[in-house]
């Protein structure tokens, strides 16, 4: 991105910001860009903002800026193809997830490392649908686990911060962080019945959501580090005594979640532009695709070539 004073300066970090987080703070935006993308525009126009440092990045806000668009038509393709298309090479997605587990309690953060893929298979989860390019992407570790490393010790110290304040004091609320665990996906928008969120848990579920998939695939496919930052804001269905999930239940701690998230980001994005740019903690994603695609021969069409060359320029130029 060229700034405002002419030269150029890079947007490494994107942030996906989901249920509740619609802007982040402490930043100047500097423009709104809306590129059309081989899969169409993204959720909303994406803010390219920057940091008091004066480092860019790029926010676009999942179910639009409005919260217009239901999880199961969120244009995941067009907005990891947009923030692609930006020069972006991480991305720090925020989502509001239900919790499997009672020690997962609202107000809590979870950096998840695994995923179970409950979506029906109406979204399309692949680049490469509808082409005559097949690709097959590694999906075992679904998150960068060197950036979700990376993020851990800073928001750690983030979360505790929040929860030693006056606010939080105020409120009977300690906010904690807990790293690894597996996140169901599943389509919505209705929320699952008591027994599904039961099954979940024999699974192995720890937390739920609607928006994970298929954006950590896409983003895999166009080799960029993904990392979710899930902010809990509600027991699911599953226990016995209680009553089951409601929308007023998730809005009631989603204020809270949202600003801690806005705190998270204001921490850690300057650095986290600093670490992408260096290339160390994304080096697993980076030309992770080269050897996911075939055939590797004269029959993929030129109009498909054209269309992947959008978000892998290296293998369809
Ligand atoms: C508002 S409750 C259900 C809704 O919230 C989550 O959205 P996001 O992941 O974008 O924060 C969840 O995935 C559902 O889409
Ligand atoms: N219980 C839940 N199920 C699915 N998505 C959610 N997002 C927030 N809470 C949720």
């Amino acid at each position: 991105m060229a700034t405002e004073s002419g030269e150029s300066s890079p947007v490494l970090v994107g942030v996906i910001g989901g249920s509740g987080l619609y802007h982040l703070d402490n930043l100047t935006l500097l423009k709104h860009v809306n590129p059309e993308t081989p899969w169409g525009f993204p959720s909303s126009p994406i803010a390219i903002c920057a940091l008091p440092n004066g480092t860019q990045i790029a926010f676009l806000a999942r179910h639009g800026a409005g919260h217009t668009i239901p999880p199961s038509s969120v244009p995941s393709r067009a907005n990891i193809a947009a923030l692609k298309s930006l020069g972006v090479r991480a991305i720090l997605a925020f989502s509001a997830v239900g919790s499997l587990r009672e020690e997962l309690a609202p107000g809590d953060f979870v950096l998840p490392d695994q995923i179970i893929d409950r979506t029906k298979g109406v979204r399309p989860a692949s680049f490469f649908e509808g082409t005559s390019v097949v690709a097959h992407a590694m999906f075992g570790d679904p998150f960068a686990n060197k950036l979700v490393n990376w993020l851990e010790s800073r928001v750690r110290k983030v979360v505790e911060a929040a929860a030693n304040s006056a606010d939080y004091a105020a409120r009977g609320v300690k906010p904690k962080l807990h790293t690894g665990g597996t996140i169901v996906c599943m389509e919505g928008p209705q929320f699952s019945t008591r027994a599904e969120s039961k099954m979940y848990r024999q699974w192995g579920g720890d937390i739920i959501n609607m928006s994970v998939l298929p954006e950590a695939k896409l983003a895999r496919e166009a080799e960029l580090g993904y990392a979710l930052i899930a902010t809990v804001t509600d027991y699911d269905s599953w226990r016995e005594d209680e009553s089951a999930v409601t929308a007023a239940e998730v809005f009631k701690t989603l204020h809270a979640n949202a600003n801690l998230s806005r705190q998270v980001a204001a921490t850690v994005l300057a650095e986290l532009h600093d670490a992408a740019a260096e290339g160390n903690i994304l080096d697993e994603e980076a030309g992770s695709m080269k050897f996911s695609i075939m055939p590797r021969s004269g029959e993929q069409k030129e109009e498909d070539r054209q269309k992947l060359r959008y978000i892998l320029p290296a293998y369809f130029s």
